[in-house]
């Protein structure tokens, strides 16, 4: 009798033989435009190493997003739930989806959340420093692609951008298949996730099979979000992932997830020198458009197919 399994061992095999593309930002720019479009086309995810983000600022955050974490119940809970920011554990967005996890979600430009002024400096610092270094790959990605330099980094830098951080905390779990935070892409335009090193973080290559991405705590990933798909008309794809629970019995993951958004109001077209001579896949729409869209939806939905032209 055959028996079915779900392990494919051809799967497993492909999963080991490939690596995600890590970049050296410190090398010749014009290389790393190449580079980076290319891993954008090629799976919407890279690392970067030498992203100039000062090892103290991450450390601050992250001790701070520790302490947090490790307060009691009642005090996380008196920062409110997260719609749309807060403090949430288990569900995730409105729609149904749960995960091994407790996470974090916070406004990069109201720091309402009522936490001690210790944390809210740690929170800037940290901002301050990410949104330099998205702004500085969608400079690059601009230069890569040939439209004017600030055409996606001015969307971050705008005084209303919608961006927002959110720290992702998975504790220990004992049942090894758990899913930490299901399939998804991410909404925005460009997402950087640092870790810790405990290991969860998975890409899709497509057709179920997924790569595991290695803990490395000195580096930054960078995922394509859904509106940096549309404003390339579909070349670089916004690469969907998802995170293990923590089956480490002995420690704590903590991830820290900078998504960089535009302002509401913004208008979401791919650039005319993107088009050439072709059709635009997506209809033109409102960040804010999108985003009621993506929280009526459920996770693992693709959000961006909705906006496609028949
Ligand atoms: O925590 C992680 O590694 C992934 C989380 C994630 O994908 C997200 O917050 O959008
Ligand atoms: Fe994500």
């Amino acid at each position: 009798m055959v028996v079915s399994t779900d392990i494919n061992p051809i799967r497993i095999e492909k999963i080991q033989e490939l690596k995600v593309p890590v970049i050296d930002l410190s090398e010749k720019k014009s290389n790393v435009a190449k580079l980076i479009v290319k891993a954008c086309e090629e799976y919407g995810f890279f690392k970067v190493i030498n992203h100039g983000v000062p090892h103290h600022i991450i450390k601050k955050m992250e001790d701070e997003g520790f302490e947090f974490f490790h307060k009691p119940l009642p005090d996380k809970i008196r920062v409110g739930s997260a719609n749309p920011f807060g403090y949430g554990s288990k569900n995730i967005g409105l729609s149904g989806d749960e995960g091994e996890l407790e996470y974090l979600i916070l406004h990069t430009n109201q720091h309402s959340i009522a936490n001690s002024s210790k944390f809210r400096n740690a929170v800037s610092s940290y901002v301050e420093c990410v949104r330099e270094l998205a702004c500085k790959i969608l400079e690059l990605i601009a230069q890569g692609v040939g439209v004017p330099p600030t055409s996606f980094s001015r969307l971050l830098t705008s005084f209303d951008s919608d961006s927002l951080l959110r720290l992702n905390h998975y504790p220990p779990v004992t049942h090894t298949a758990a899913i930490g935070f299901g399939e998804h892409s991410d909404p925005q335009i460009l997402t950087l996730l640092r870790s810790n090193g405990v290991p969860g973080l998975q890409i899709s290559l497509g057709n179920d099979t997924w790569l595991p991405v290695d803990p490395d705590p000195l580096a930054f990933c960078v995922n394509i979000g859904d509106l940096l798909q549309a404003m390339t008309n579909g070349r670089f794809v916004s690469v969907r992932h998802r995170a293990m629970a923590n089956t480490l019995q002995d420690r704590s993951r903590l991830s820290l997830v900078f998504f960089g958004g535009p302002s509401p109001e913004a208008i979401i077209t791919c650039p005319p020198q993107l088009l050439k001579q072709n059709q635009p896949r997506y209809r033109a729409f409102t960040w804010a458009e999108y985003k009621s869209h993506t929280y009526a939806h459920r996770l693992g939905e693709t959000r961006l197919d909705h906006f496609k032209i028949a």
